[in-house]
């Protein structure tokens, strides 16, 4: 698909496939689109060309009601959990629930502890957001985007804010949720390291295109210049200090990166 806003384009023919119960994590450097990605996946903005499929299902123009029951397969953790300041972690959880079940306020309370059990939260459930570290949010705004039980859940900058050592036990709290839910999630995300410890699959977004997508074993080991520069965290290589100054640069790399993105089916 391609996104633009007005003159700009900011994702050019990005085509990728997720697989089914394993973690994806698209990375790109500052202001390549990432969150633009993940808006427009979610639905957020559609769009100019091209289709995002879940399940085989075309979203974009498909019904309303049809995107709202397709939507009901995605979870969402915001960067900063996008917790409601005024009411417990309890009934940030249970929101979703309440919104959009019949559920009993026993059942309810079933599905909270359950999630907030997978992300170690039981225990702080009645505090409010403005109570707890930014890392016990996410935590919160993981165990709401798990509540309706997603199939995809989809990570805006999870580690963003966190401590390495933080984001290590994230990361491996994210791994385990992943494996005893089997959801599958679609992260997008600076943090290399977390991307080592995390990633089953490994895009690289740079100049508007994916500059490459694979198995994270070998988007690790590859010797591309742009791939090995973003890895290494190197002043020297093509990309710049930001994505007006990789903008007027020569394209011939990515030029060259686009066949592989476009090899790839929508
Ligand atoms: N609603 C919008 N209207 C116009 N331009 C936008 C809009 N949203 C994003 N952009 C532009 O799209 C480009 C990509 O932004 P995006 O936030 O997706 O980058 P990013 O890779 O997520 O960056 P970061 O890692 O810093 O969060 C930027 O140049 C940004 O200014």
């Amino acid at each position: 698909m391609s996104k633009s806003f007005g003159p700009a384009t900011v994702l050019d023919d990005v085509s990728f496939d997720v697989e089914r119960g394993k973690i994806t994590a698209i990375l790109g450097p500052s202001g390549t689109g990432k969150s633009v990605l993940l808006s427009t996946i979610i639905g957020m903005y559609p769009p100019e060309r091209g289709q995002i499929y879940v399940d085989g299902e075309p979203l974009v123009g498909m019904r309303h009601r049809d995107l709202m029951r397709v939507r009901r397969k995605f979870g969402v953790l915001f960067q900063d959990g996008a917790l409601f300041g005024s009411i417990s972690l309890y009934d940030n959880i249970a929101f979703p629930l309440r919104e959009h079940t019949d559920l009993t306020e026993a059942a309810i309370r079933d599905v909270v502890h359950t999630k907030a059990d997978l992300v170690g939260l039981v225990k702080h459930l009645a505090k409010l957001p403005g109570e707890v570290s930014g890392g016990m949010r996410k935590r919160a705004g993981l165990a709401r985007a798990l509540a309706l039980d997603p199939e995809i859940v989809f990570f805006d900058e999870p580690d963003s804010g966190l401590d390495p050592v933080r984001v290590a036990h994230l990361d491996v709290m994210m791994r385990s949720v992943q494996q005893v839910t089997g959801c599958t999630f679609f992260v997008i995300t600076h943090n290399i390291e977390s991307v080592r410890r995390t990633a089953d699959h490994i895009g690289l977004l740079f100049r508007s295109r994916l500059v490459t997508f694979g198995p994270a074993a070998e988007v690790l080991a590859s010797e591309r210049p742009v791939v090995r520069q973003f890895f290494e965290g190197s002043v020297r290589g093509p990309i710049g200090m930001d994505e007006m100054v990789d903008a007027d640069e020569p394209a011939d790399e990515t030029d060259e990166l686009a066949l592989v993105g476009g090899a790839h089916s929508a």
